[in-house]
């Protein structure tokens, strides 16, 4: 991957097993966001192919939504929606069965349940944030790629993030400077 004349990396393999979580660590700009775009599918490599096997199968580029939950501070929601009506509108996007429940679990997870009909509009950086891990699990995907997920979050959040790291179903690899993010994953990849 290149931007411009700068290399971040290349032939890059990394595998990564349900109940391993990966950290990808490295100094700002060393290319930790950049990688979760590229596992995301949300970027497209300068030269070569991204691809994304789970199980030995390579995922076709237009089910990696499906597959792939992804949290980053860039993510953008839409100020006009309800956190319901966000998750409602991803459900439909993403034709998941048992839509309405689904969407209330989800915020339940992530402790939006008393405030799931406000606007996002009126929802706090770290509601927000929230919200945005909403948006990677309401697909109960079997791939999570979380870049930075706490730095926003209170205590009780972080402890979220630190569940969803931890939960050995599925695979994690989470980008992060903080080194408390860090210590919950056994693998390690330093970029840079
Ligand atoms: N769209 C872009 N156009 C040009 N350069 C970019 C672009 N996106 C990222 N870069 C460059 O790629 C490098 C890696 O950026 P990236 O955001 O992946 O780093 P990072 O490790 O996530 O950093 P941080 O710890 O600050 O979040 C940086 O040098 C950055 O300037």
């Amino acid at each position: 991957m290149r931007f411009g004349r700068r290399r971040l990396f290349d032939g890059l393999t990394v595998a990564v097993e349900p109940g391993a979580p990966l950290a990808v660590l490295g100094a700002n700009g060393s290319g930790k966001s950049t990688l979760l775009l590229l596992f995301a599918g949300l970027l497209a490599p300068t030269g070569g192919e991204a691809r994304l096997e789970i199980n030995g199968a390579t995922i076709p580029a237009r089910d990696v939504p499906l597959r792939v939950g992804y949290v980053a501070p860039a993510l953008d929601l839409y100020d006009a929606l309800t956190a319901r009506e966000t998750l409602a509108f991803l459900t439909r996007a993403r034709a998941l069965p048992d839509a309405a429940a689904r969407v209330e679990a989800t915020l339940d997870r992530v402790g939006l349940w008393g405030r799931m009909d406000d606007p996002v509009a009126a929802f706090s950086t770290g509601m927000r944030q929230r919200l945005r891990l909403a948006t990677a699990l309401v697909h109960d995907p079997p791939v999570l790629l979380l870049d930075e997920p706490g730095a926003t979050l209170d205590a009780a959040g972080r402890d979220l993030t630190a569940s969803l790291v931890a939960d050995g179903s599925r695979v994690v690899v989470l980008a992060t400077n903080d080194p408390a993010e860090a210590a919950l994953c056994p693998r390690r990849v330093e970029l840079g």
